[in-house]
């Protein structure tokens, strides 16, 4: 006999604490950052390796577009490939993440380049790319949810950069200002989705099955750029 199906609030708590746990703010890299700690190499570190993330979050989302068979919901899953991609040349997420390295002292060809990318960091973001290629649109979707969290780790980290990181220029945070309108956007809808979708208990855990699995794609990104230092 399968097992009974949570409540709509007891499935909504189940995600939001995961989303919460498992959380890579609470990842020792993250924690330095926001108190202040990392070296300018280190923190440049983090910009070209999390840009690899970056450029992947359209291709990865493109393929949960591929799975919807529903021109409202094409057309809205469709904005957050225009957030990042922008609309036209010199707009967009992926444009502001490389004033973000350039405020840091990072040329847009070295970070355009990806050489720099750690082979963990690739893996993980293969890792996350491939997972919503071959799961199902409620996994895919739900990996998503890792958003929950993000505007409050966006908020945190501007206030480290303005307090901490001052050589960095000011402008070259837009790209975390504009995360907190479109992150909280973006998992509000996710989740309406999510809950929607998933009508048995199975369903229900292998949504929060995916989001363990995308917090991992998370933390491992950031297990790679702490030991990055430690490599020959
Ligand atoms: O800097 C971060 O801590 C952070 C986390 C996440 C996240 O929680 O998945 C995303 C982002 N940033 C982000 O900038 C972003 O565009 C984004 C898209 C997604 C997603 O899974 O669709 N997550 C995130």
């Amino acid at each position: 006999m399968s097992a009974t199906i949570w409540s709509r609030e007891e499935f909504t708590t189940r995600l939001r604490a995961v989303a919460t746990e498992r959380y890579h703010d609470r990842h020792p890299f993250n924690v330095r950052m926001h108190e202040g700690a990392l070296t300018p190499a280190e923190l440049r570190r983090w910009i070209l390796n999390r840009f690899h993330y970056q450029r992947h979050i359209p291709v990865k989302d493109a393929l949960i577009l591929a799975k919807f068979d529903d021109s409202e919901l094409r057309r809205s899953w469709l904005r957050r490939i225009q957030d990042h991609d922008g609309e036209k040349d010199g707009d967009g997420g992926i444009e502001r993440w490389l004033r973000l390295g350039e405020a840091a002292g990072i040329d847009r060809a070295r970070l355009e380049s990806g050489e720099e990318v750690l082979p963990g960091v690739r893996l993980a973001v293969d890792g996350y790319v491939n997972f919503c290629r071959l799961h199902s649109r409620l996994e895919a979707v739900a990996a998503s949810l890792t958003e929950l969290s993000a505007p409050a780790i966006m908020r945190r980290r501007i206030a480290a950069f303005e307090e901490h990181y001052r050589w960095i220029d000011a402008d070259g945070l837009s790209y975390f200002r504009n995360r907190i309108g479109q992150g909280s956007r973006d998992s509000e809808e996710a989740l309406a989705l999510v809950l929607e979708w998933a009508h048995t208990r199975d369903q229900q855990e292998a949504a929060v099955g995916a989001l363990a699995f995308k917090c991992d794609v998370l933390w491992s990104l950031l297990d790679a750029v702490e030991c990055a230092g430690e490599r020959p």
